[in-house]
């Protein structure tokens, strides 16, 4: 019977570190030859942008509602995997900060063909210890996120005080019983994540029946806009819409900035914002800004107007 190959799911909510962590353990463990899937919220793959892995091994899959939709995207996924050229030791899944873990584990464990050829070695669950109290309150997902963990990652942990870290560390382990437990910062240690020969995830059907359903109450849309962003606008927009909408969880996007030769990446998550320099426009692409808003009740036109009134003049 041919080997069959290890799979590791990144889960966590929106803009808990799941991308950094990915490209952490990809540059980390470069012997491993890694084919990553990314599941990209929305139709605009933004995500894919900003993973380093080789062209050759990287999936993207779109999808809208993750958490109902994204078994059949995956099977082809792993099915395109299997006859390619590619040669693959290890294959890491991204998931979007709103999908439940539980469907995508099912799906490489119970799929005929696919079941033969990949084995769930983990799941990993990025909990953002500055916004996790709030993210759970607002979307259960969050919770079932590490509460299907084998190993979950407390990131961003640099800027929240101890006694804070230390009932946070409290909840997530009664939320998780029995699962690993780090604290972190920027995902910067990675070791022993790819190993972890799949423990909780044989609790798989308990666990569905338990939490079927699990559909989020997150949404999500993009834009797409020719012509170039000025800086200051963006700035004093972004600064006011993060602070006065409760409901805009996550934006990213890739954008044309005046004055740069570099697409400019956007990352929010929740209140905070990051505007920084990412690979440079190539002279025959053309300089299309894409951004993805992700939250709850998000009043579309208003916030397209308000993106559109940063553009330069
Ligand atoms: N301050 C701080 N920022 C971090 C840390 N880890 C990641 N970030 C930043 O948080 C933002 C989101 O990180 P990602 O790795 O894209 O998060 P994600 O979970 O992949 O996001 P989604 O795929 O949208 O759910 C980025 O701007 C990161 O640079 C950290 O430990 N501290």
């Amino acid at each position: 019977m041919r080997k069959q190959a290890p799979v590791t799911i990144l889960t966590g909510y929106l803009g808990a570190g799941k991308t950094t962590l990915l490209n952490r353990l990809v540059e980390a463990y470069p012997e491993k030859k890694f084919a990553v899937i990314e599941n990209e919220f929305g139709d605009e793959g933004i995500d894919g942008e900003l993973v380093k892995a080789e062209k050759g091994g990287l999936y993207e899959l779109s999808n809208g509602c993750v958490c109902c939709d994204l078994s059949s995207d995956l099977v082809k996924a792993l099915g395109d995997l299997m006859l390619s050229d590619f040669e693959y030791g290890h294959v890491l899944i991204e998931a979007t900060g709103v999908a439940d873990p539980a469907g995508i584990v099912a799906t490489v464990s119970t799929e005929t063909h696919i079941s033969e050829f990949f084995k769930i070695d983990g799941v990993l669950a990025l909990v953002d210890a500055e916004a996790f109290d709030l993210q759970l309150l607002n979307d259960p997902v969050a919770g079932r996120q590490v509460a299907f963990a084998d190993f979950v990652l407390m990131n961003k942990c640099a800027d929240v005080p101890a006694e804070r870290l230390e009932s946070l560390e409290k909840e997530l382990k009664e939320m998780s019983p029995g699962a690993g437990l780090r604290r972190t910062d920027f995902a910067r240690d990675v070791e022993g994540l790819l190993s972890l020969g799949s423990g909780k995830s044989r609790r798989l059907t308990d666990f569905l029946t338990e939490n079927s359903g699990g559909h989020t109450n997150a949404r999500s849309f993009s834009v797409v806009l020719d012509g170039s962003f000025n800086p200051t606008k963006l700035h004093y927009w972004l600064s006011g819409v993060l602070a006065f909408n409760d409901g805009l969880y996550r934006i990213k996007g890739v954008l044309d900035l005046a004055g740069s030769d570099r697409k400019a990446v956007l990352q929010s998550v929740m209140v905070k914002y990051s505007l920084v320099g990412g690979g440079m426009w190539k002279p025959e692409e053309k300089k299309t800004s894409k951004v993805v808003f992700i939250g709850r009740e998000l009043d579309k036109e208003k916030l397209v107007e308000g993106l559109k009134s940063c553009m330069s003049d």
